[in-house]
């Protein structure tokens, strides 16, 4: 069996990873969607602003039967950690992709300090090809690549919407009051 292709789409919230997700597994022939079980508003899909969504398999380890599928696609990875995930995702990914799979992963590059989710570094290194998406700065339109909150919690993984966190330019980023 030839080696699989590891695609990987990342950026700040509000950039249309998900939509690329949703549209990858929509060419996909044989096709199982993955989301973090951290997420519990996800409902069991992938979902997009865009309005597009897809039904998805919650998940809290690497699935048994995903040599069953050609391919898999994965929202919010950044979520697939420990004590949120059991094992190594990268690991578990990139061996997935030398048995042959095609595997299409997204999720956050930063969090709201602008600081690195590791396991999306690594799946980056790793990957076939990187897609780095911007979304629009929600104070003046521009380019944005970073997210910031709007208050401070405590947790860096937390699960949220505009009710929480905005896109922000690299003029109008600023760490929570
Ligand atoms: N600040 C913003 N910048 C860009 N798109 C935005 C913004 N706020 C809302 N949107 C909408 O969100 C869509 C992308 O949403 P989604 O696929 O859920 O992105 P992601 O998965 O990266 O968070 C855009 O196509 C647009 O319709
Ligand atoms: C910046 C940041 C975000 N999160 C959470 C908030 C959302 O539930 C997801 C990202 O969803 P999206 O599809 O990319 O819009 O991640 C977080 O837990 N920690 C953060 O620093």
């Amino acid at each position: 069996m030839s080696r699989g292709f590891l695609t990987v789409y990342a950026g700040p919230m509000f950039a249309g990873k998900s939509a690329y997700l949703i549209e990858a597994a929509a060419h996909a022939d044989n096709v199982l969607c993955l989301a973090p079980a951290f997420d519990v508003r996800s409902g069991q899909r992938l979902h997009s602003r865009t309005g597009v969504s897809r039904p998805a398999r919650s998940i809290e380890e690497w699935p048994q039967d995903a040599r069953d599928f050609s391919d898999i696609v994965i929202d919010e990875s950044h979520f697939l950690v420990s004590p949120y995930y059991r094992g190594d995702v990268v690991a578990d990914i990139l061996s997935a992709r030398d048995g042959g799979l095609n595997i299409v992963a997204g999720g956050l590059d930063t969090d709201y300090h602008q600081e690195a989710f590791p396991v999306m570094t690594r799946l980056m290194a790793a990957a076939d090809r990187t897609v780095m998406l911007q979304a629009r700065c929600h104070a003046c339109g521009a380019p944005a690549r970073w997210t910031a909150k709007k208050r401070e919690t405590g947790h860096v993984l937390e699960t949220g919407d505009a009710d929480l966190y905005e896109a922000r330019c690299d003029a109008h980023w600023t760490l929570p009051e």
